[in-house]
């Protein structure tokens, strides 16, 4: 059984998919790839250098996620660009990586599955971790370095809740502590725990 996970920028998408980790969901997680794919000696580097230019690259050999990030989100080709380089790569990974997942059940975790589309299809379910736009920010400020604008310009290339929503199969509205959002998804391990063991059978 795969399950979907998605959630917006600072949702609780990681904090969710750990603790259905821990209770042994096998995860499948887009944003360890890519970051992978974009450390020192990362495959995708050489395209993203021959893309955005030399300054893409930092001296430790790295992606500079920092000048790399406030060049996507003010330039919609770039963003395009950079998106067209990782998004097969990272899917391919994913895909290798699913394929070789024995569990009970498997988690997906990819931020943008509802604006690709991409995986829609092959999912059994798709659960999306919902929280006020406010949370997101203050969260994704409160772990990082970035402004609101740019938290901002980055939400702005995602889906809106609504959209999400729409698309769930399940949904976690994550805006109390982080003891609540473990108690739901524990929860929902359960439920996906009963729903791959009576598909087996
Ligand atoms: C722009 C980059 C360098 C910024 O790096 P940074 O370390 O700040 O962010 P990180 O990679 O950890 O992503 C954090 C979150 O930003 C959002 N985000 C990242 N890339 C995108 C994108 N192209 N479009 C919309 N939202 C995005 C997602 O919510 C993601 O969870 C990096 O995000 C990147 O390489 N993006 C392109 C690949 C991608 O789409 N990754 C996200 C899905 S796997
Ligand atoms: N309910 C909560 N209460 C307090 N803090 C939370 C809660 N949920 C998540 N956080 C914190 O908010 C931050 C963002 O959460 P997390 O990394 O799980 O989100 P994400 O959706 O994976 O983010 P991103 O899209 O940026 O990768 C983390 O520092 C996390 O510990």
């Amino acid at each position: 059984m795969l399950i979907g996970l998605t959630g917006g920028i600072g949702s609780g998408k990681s904090a969710a998919a750990d603790t259905l980790g821990a209770l042994g969901a096998d995860l499948v997680d887009a944003d360890a790839i890519s970051h992978a794919l974009t450390a020192s000696g990362g495959k995708a580097l050489p395209a993203i250098r021959d893309a955005l230019g030399d300054q893409a690259i930092g001296s430790d050999g790295a992606l500079d996620r920092s000048w790399v990030r406030a060049r996507v989100f003010a330039d919609d080709e770039a963003r395009q660009q950079l998106n067209a380089i990782l998004h097969p790569m990272i899917r391919a990974e994913c895909e290798a990586r699913i394929a070789a997942r024995q569990g009970l059940y498997r988690v997906l975790v990819v931020p943008l599955m509802v604006e690709s589309g991409h995986w829609l299809q092959a999912l059994d379910r798709l659960l999306v971790i919902d929280c006020p736009e406010a949370t997101q920010i203050a969260r994704v400020q409160a772990r990082s370095a970035l402004s609101a604008e740019m938290v901002h310009a980055i939400m702005a290339q995602q889906a809106t809740r609504a959209q999400r929503r729409a698309a769930a199969d399940d949904v976690i509205l994550n805006d109390g502590s982080l003891e609540q959002l473990k108690a739901h998804a524990s929860a929902l391990h359960e439920r996906y725990t009963r729903m791959a063991t009576g598909a087996a059978r």
